[in-house]
């Protein structure tokens, strides 16, 4: 179970928010939601150890994550604005590589698979550099079936995904949390009424705003 408490970040000597604090449990699906500039990459960096906060805490079941980053990382999967590939590498190529970084080997059919469920099957071996944004982002994507780590950290993942796709990352969201995953995201998309989401507007922890 991931809980933040007091957090406060700042750039450029500007207090971007500050007492924030929340909980999530097996099954949440938290949107970090907040105009343009108003901290949300910058939390979700922070989050998973790229850079610090100037106060508060990061606790993972119970136990403050600086204490063992490493236990840490494996408990996260991070797919940020910048997808970590290899321009020069293909799809499999990318995974493989990526997923060796947390000692994971999945095995060549495993890695088709996760790619042909984000509709790359015929894409595994081209270049990643001669693929769509779309398709790039996917590959981001399937990173996250091969990880199976229970949080999901999620920046803009909707990001030059076609309607399709939307409807698809919106199931495979829910699909993780109902199998007691957890997933904090950004994202000016809009959800559907139904959609089992939980919303933190970070605008209400700005120090300016008050
Ligand atoms: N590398 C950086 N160096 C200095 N300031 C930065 C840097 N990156 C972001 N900032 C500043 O930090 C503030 C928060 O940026 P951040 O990207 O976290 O906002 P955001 O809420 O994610 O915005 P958006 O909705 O546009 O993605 C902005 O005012 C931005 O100018």
């Amino acid at each position: 179970m991931l809980a933040v408490s007091r957090l406060q970040a700042t750039r450029d000597d500007r207090v971007l928010f500050t007492g924030l604090s929340f909980a999530m449990q097996p099954g949440d699906i938290l949107q970090i939601a907040g105009p343009n500039g108003t901290g949300k990459t910058t939390l979700l960096n922070r989050l998973v150890g790229l850079g610090g906060f100037d106060e508060g805490e990061v606790l993972w079941d119970n136990r403050p994550v600086h204490e063992d980053p490493v236990a840490f990382r494996r408990r996260f999967s991070y797919l940020g604005h910048s997808l970590g590939l290899k321009a020069l590498l293909t799809p499999l190529e990318n995974l493989a590589f990526l997923l060796r970084l947390r000692d994971l080997e999945p095995g060549a059919s495993a890695l088709m698979a996760a790619l042909a469920r984000v509709g790359l099957a015929g894409y595994e071996d081209v270049p990643v550099a001669h693929l769509s944004a779309g398709q790039k982002r996917r590959v981001g994507i399937a990173r996250l079936f091969l990880e199976k780590a229970p949080l999901w950290v999620l920046d803009e993942p909707f990001t030059a995904i076609d309607q399709a796709g939307v409807r698809a990352l919106e199931g495979w969201l829910v699909e993780h949390a109902g199998q007691g995953g957890m997933i904090v995201l950004t994202t000016h998309h809009l959800f559907p009424e139904s959609f089992p989401l939980k919303r933190l507007d970070l605008s209400d922890y700005c120090p300016e705003a008050h």
